[in-house]
């Protein structure tokens, strides 16, 4: 028992934790904007509970005076009519107003927790599985609001509910007073009983809920490989399992829940009992009227309301209390640094990086002392064996993430030096996995230069070799591409990036892998206009392919997180070293297939 109170004192100390943190306090603050519609409900609420101390009083006198057909029984009556229709009206219009606090608060939520993940650093989503998101927006956050709409309104009207019906009760009868004042407080035990099981199923209910987030999210993302990998039974059959466990799961909070009712009940049922005893006694000494007993038996349910609804808030703070303190780190979390810093100047920059070195995680190595530079306007095609760190090269341009030492400069300027949106602004990219978003194929090559005319977004297409296609599609540049692209081809989708990083007139081009889907014919052309469109621009081209390495200025072979060679390309063939011997091989390759 000991152990279960010491469990108890840490539960309320992590709530209170919880309740002063700053995530919480700029979650909550949002019901702030709600205030209006929040004294609305509070007075409906005050408005069902006068409702029903005045449907009491009115039995209470019916019953006491008992009187005959005339005057005071018409309107004793027509007071019971208007009082309940009283309630009934209170209680809908609190309804209509708490589902109106309800959803608004619940949107804006949403709303500043998917701002908060966008403003994170992409480290912060490359190292999270996009369900844990998923969980954070709907099964954390509804439980939040949850507490933050219906609870907190609660515990607001509550105690004057409680007040004021166990005032009215005393002067009816001290003791019927008592009782229920008495039995509102013992409905507390339950929750003392089961709670010590039940934080622990609540705090795996909701890994749970990350569980099928996460599988759903693989089952519906992953379709084709399942389709082709016939992958269908095995993928149904770890689904069940999950589910099967979910079912445990809920099961099992739901007897708890269950039982945690029994046990509120039974101080409730007693008080009827005891008071109903005590009442038809006194009544029978004539210390009480008949009214009086009627009035206690009905209202003793709304003195006892009160600590039903804080047994059930207890069980929400549980759940807020499982999930809210991932919601609130995401919510406190430092946002992606997007202020300070100068802007880039007009114009290709240079490129330099200065013994750069880097790792995802810590004691894991992926660059080391990594350094070369690129002239304004010039073509670095960085080189190398799968897994070299080449494409880290480039999350680190972006700013995606900081060296753990070196400097890369642009312009002989630190890059931090610079502000982000000026720099990511004036970087554009074409990678290998092209993400198309399910809308049109103009607003896909519009993404980033929204303000775009016509005419730039029709030769951008031209120049990645992409109009001919467009204008055979239904609606031409008005054809959705569906999600992820997935109406289009590989090549297609690829064009379309092109487009995309033509349109944005960035003064840095990254070209990772840019041609890869493409056929020789679209590559050559895309190749020659290159120069056109990109001319101007310091370039960076990541390739297996050496058709797409041959036009660079410079070439940097990385291997292993390291630059292994440093060159033109014809230097680099002339030593013999990594290089010639990849492009070996390469050359090899290609004849082959
Ligand atoms: N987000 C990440 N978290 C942890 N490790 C990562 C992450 N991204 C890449 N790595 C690791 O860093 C190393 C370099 O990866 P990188 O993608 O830069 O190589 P690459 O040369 O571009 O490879 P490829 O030619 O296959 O695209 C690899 O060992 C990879 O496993």
């Amino acid at each position: 028992m000991g152990g279960g109170a010491g469990l108890e004192r840490n539960h309320n100390r992590s709530v209170r934790k919880l309740i002063r943190r700053k995530g919480f306090r700029t979650l909550l603050g949002l019901s702030g904007t709600y205030k209006g519609l929040y004294a609305i409900v509070l007075v409906l609420q005050l408005g069902v509970t006068a409702s029903a101390l005045l449907f009491a009083e009115t039995n209470r006198r019916l019953f006491d005076r008992m009187p005959g057909p005339g005057g005071e029984l018409y309107g004793l009556l027509a007071c019971f009519v208007a009082f309940i229709a009283m309630g009934l009206l209170f209680g809908l219009l609190e309804r209509v107003f708490n589902q109106i606090v309800n959803t608004n608060v619940v949107f804006r939520m949403r709303e500043l927790v998917l701002i908060q993940l966008t403003r994170l650093s992409l480290s912060h989503h490359e190292n999270k599985h996009s369900s844990d998101s998923k969980q954070l927006l709907f099964g954390d956050l509804e439980a939040f609001k949850q507490f933050v709409v219906f609870d907190v309104l609660k515990l607001c009207t509550l105690p004057i509910s409680f007040i004021s019906v166990g005032i009215y009760l005393m002067t009816v009868h001290p003791v019927l007073g008592l009782i229920a004042i008495v039995v509102g407080p013992l409905q507390l035990l339950s929750s003392v009983l089961v709670n010590r099981t039940l934080k622990g199923l609540i705090a795996r209910q909701r890994e749970h809920g990350g569980e099928v987030f996460f599988h759903m999210g693989e089952t519906l993302s992953g379709m084709r490989e399942i389709k082709m990998n016939q992958m269908e039974g095995a993928v149904a059959s770890r689904f069940r399992r999950v589910c099967d466990d979910g079912i445990r799961l809920w099961v099992a909070i739901e007897k708890l829940h269950a039982y945690r009712e029994l046990v509120r009940a039974i101080p409730e049922k007693a008080g009827y009992i005891v008071g109903i005893g005590v009442g038809a006694v006194m009544m029978a000494n004539g210390q009480i009227g008949a009214g009086g007993l009627v009035a206690f038996i009905t209202l003793l349910d709304k003195a006892s309301a009160p600590f039903a609804s804080i047994v059930q808030i207890i069980n929400s703070l549980q759940r807020v209390a499982a999930g809210a303190e991932k919601l609130l780190d995401v919510m406190e979390m430092e946002p992606e640094d997007d202020g300070g810093g100068i802007g880039l100047p007009p114009g290709a920059p240079s490129i330099t990086f200065e013994r750069v070195g880097f790792a995802y995680e810590e004691g894991r190595t992926v660059l080391s002392g990594v350094s070369f530079h690129v002239p304004a306007g010039a073509t670095v095609a960085l080189v190398g064996p799968s897994g070299g760190g080449k494409s880290t090269v480039v999350k680190l341009l972006y700013r995606f993430y900081a060296p753990s030492s070196g400097t890369i400069k642009l312009n002989g300027v630190p890059l931090q030096h610079y502000a982000i949106p000026s720099l990511r602004a004036n970087l554009a990219s074409v990678s290998q996995d092209v993400y198309l978003f399910d809308g049109t194929i103009g607003d896909n090559i519009k993404i980033g230069a929204e303000h775009a005319g016509e005419a730039d977004v029709r030769r951008a297409a031209e120049l990645s070799q992409s109009l001919a296609f467009i204008k055979k599609q239904p609606q031409s540049f008005d054809t959705r591409v569906g999600e992820r692209g997935i109406r289009l081809s590989q090549g297609q989708k690829q064009r379309i990036a092109i487009a995309r990083a033509i349109l944005r007139k960035a003064s840095i081009v990254v070209l990772d892998e840019p041609t890869s889907a493409l056929d020789v014919e679209t590559e050559s052309m895309f190749q020659s206009d290159l120069h056109e469109w990109a001319g101007d621009c310091t370039k960076i081209v990541i390739a297996h392919r050496l058709s797409t390495i041959r036009d660079a200025d410079y070439v940097v072979f990385l291997e292993d997180g390291e630059v292994r060679e440093a060159g033109t390309p014809q230097e680099l063939l002339r030593e013999g070293g990594r290089f010639a011997d990849f492009w070996q091989k390469q050359e090899i390759k290609e004849f082959v297939s």
